[in-house]
């Protein structure tokens, strides 16, 4: 192979991080790797087997390392290239994974001292036991009519670095006092490749309420006297655009990752985020649907607006110049796995083992026989509580409809449904506050189901494009360590060159829109009634379910 630039990209998901080896001149891919998480998500016990309450996800650090040791080579290794022409490396995240670090980013968990205390570890995005605080700071912040309220639709998130940082400090102040930073693990791993500490403006700006500053010492000091200096104290570090270099890579880094020391390593960034480039959806109107465990939902708009409920709306946070608005659904992939896994009766399993297929596979063909509305179902998919336009860790899972011929195909197929209902909420929400969607680009692993894509398509009647890559957040981290190595002047040039979409792949059909538009009125209705507040009954269970196993 002639010598050419390389960039390498590094996606870290929830269960695992994958290389991408990729040709600047025109994004070819040109080897990938993938590594497992050792520990995975610790959503009910600590390394040491210490039980945790429900609603926890923790990770270990030296996991993300591992990725760096392991999937990086082996990309390079099976892109068959000379580690001497890679050039950059940009890394993407699950956003708002935070890590509690010495000052010299040493993470808490590794000190003996912390090694079984739950809060030393990170907190996985997913991690929703914070609620409680989430409630305290979005009620202090109406009453106080804080201005950055109306720019995360309303709401902040129980996923989130205030709320998560104030359930540190509440459940575990020892832990919080010998904390230096509160750190993005977007933010710390570009540490670990570059050796310095750069906080990037996406996640500063969706997860850390960064807008023209943050949140007042008094608002926070009202929240909890002990947390009045969480921004000063925790959080606050010089903050870096998307695309720029936050340094070079460190001689430790070069020989954890087999790339030449001195390389430019980008920014960190958002997995979410920076697949709008790899997917060319940089103009206003470009809603991307990352779909996997989760879905995240990211779109640039020329115009300011407060959509309801969304995530958030950040100025650059996408491609600098334009606002960047952001939704998502906390449960997808999951719920979709969580149902095969405790749901679905032996035979379908042993199935799928002789064809040689995953569960998944067999459901979605099985479904796929059905007409719409014939199983009889709809679903709530909060089985992950909401994240748009509710804002609420506390809703659940609802599935009605249900007879003694209800067969887990049926159950299956109702999921999917559901999780297009919604999506079409939030896009709705999008319309309705004056920011349009003009079209859906669908990245993540479940672009590979054709029947969820064509539900997709025909709940939300609309054409819906697909991204050209599948590793859509590796290749946009490449992009975005091919703009921090200077090989192209800024992330819009690097999307023209290096991303690719392939539009309109799935379209709707008029018989099975209007079907599904009354199916959507009968969603909406239990949406807003379990929702809204008209029945609490998910919260009343959540709090005896409490209750019953001790906790507060
Ligand atoms: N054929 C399928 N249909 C629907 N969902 C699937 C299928 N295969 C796997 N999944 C779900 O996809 C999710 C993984 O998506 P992926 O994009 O690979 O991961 P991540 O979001 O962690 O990056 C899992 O939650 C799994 O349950
Ligand atoms: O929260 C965000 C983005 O803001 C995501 O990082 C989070 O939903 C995790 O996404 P995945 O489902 O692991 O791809």
């Amino acid at each position: 192979m002639a010598s050419e630039p390389l960039v390498v990209g590094v996606d870290f998901g929830t269960l695992s991080g994958r290389a991408v080896v990729v040709r600047v001149r025109d994004g070819a891919e040109l080897g990938t790797a993938v590594h497992e998480y050792r520990h995975g998500v610790l959503d009910r016990a600590l390394p040491d087997g210490r039980p945790l309450p429900p609603d926890w996800a923790l990770q270990v650090p030296q996991d993300y390392v591992d990725v760096l040791k392991n999937a990086v080579p082996a990309a390079v290794a099976a892109a068959g290239a000379d580690p001497a022409d890679v050039i950059g490396i940009g890394t993407d995240f699950t956003a708002c994974t935070m890590v509690p670090v010495k000052a010299d980013g040493t993470p808490l968990n590794e000190l003996p001292e912390f090694a079984g205390e739950p809060h030393a570890y990170v907190k996985l995005w997913k991690h929703h036991a914070a609620q409680g605080q989430a409630d305290r700071i979005n009620a202090l912040a109406e009453r106080r009519g804080e201005s950055w309220l109306p720019r995360y639709g309303g709401l902040i998130s129980s996923e989130w670095e205030f709320a998560k940082g104030l359930q540190l400090l509440e459940e575990a102040p020892a832990v919080y006092a010998a904390m230096d930073h509160w750190v993005e693990a977007a933010d710390w791993i570009v540490w670990q490749l570059s050796g310095t500490y750069s906080r990037n403006a996406c996640t500063a700006g969706y997860k850390g309420i960064y807008q023209d500053g943050y949140p007042s010492p008094e608002f926070l000091k009202e929240l909890n006297p002990d947390f009045a200096g969480f921004v000063a104290d925790k959080l606050d570090h010089p903050l870096g655009r998307l695309g720029d270099k936050a340094g070079t890579l460190t001689a430790e880094a070069a020989a954890w990752t087999g790339l030449p020391e001195g390389i430019a390593v980008a920014v960190g960034n958002v997995d979410a985020h920076v697949t709008a480039p790899a997917a060319r959806a940089v103009e206003p109107g470009q809603m991307v649907a990352i779909m996997g465990t989760s879905t995240c939902h990211v779109m640039n708009g020329d115009v300011l607006r407060e959509v309801p409920g969304m995530c958030g709306v950040v100025e650059g946070g996408i491609v600098p110049g334009l606002w960047g608005y952001e939704s998502g659904q906390s449960g997808v992939g999951d719920i979709f796995a969580w149902f095969v896994d405790h749901g679905v009766p032996p035979e379908y399993h042993e199935r799928a083992r002789e064809r040689g297929i995953s569960v998944h596979e067999l459901l979605t063909e099985l479904a796929a026989e059905q007409r719409i509305g014939e199983h009889g179902l709809i679903a709530l998919d909060w089985h992950s509580g909401n994240r748009s336009v509710l804002v609420d860790h506390e809703l659940s899972g609802l599935v009605i409809g249900q007879t003694l011929a209800t067969r887990a195909e049926d159950t299956y197929r109702a999921l999917l449904e559901a999780t297009a209902y919604g999506t079409r909420v939030i896009i709705d929400s999008y319309t309705d506050a004056g920011v349009p969607v003009t079209e859906l680009v669908i990245a993540g692993g479940l672009v590979k189901n054709a029947l969820l894509m064509q539900i997709y398509a025909d709940v939300l009647d609309m054409p819906l494009s697909v991204i050209g890559s599948e590793q859509g957040p590796a290749l946009g981290s490449a992009m975005h360590a091919a703009v921090a190595a200077g090989a192209y002047p800024d992330i819009r040039a690097a999307a023209g060159a290096m991303g690719s979409v392939e539009r309109g792949v799935y379209q709707p059909i008029p018989g099975n829109v209007e079907v599904y538009e009354r199916l959507f009125v009968e969603y909406q209705e239990l949406h807003d009634h379990f929702g809204r507040g008209a029945n609490e009954v998910m919260h009343r269970l959540k709090a005896l379910r409490r209750a019953a196993k001790g906790e507060k």
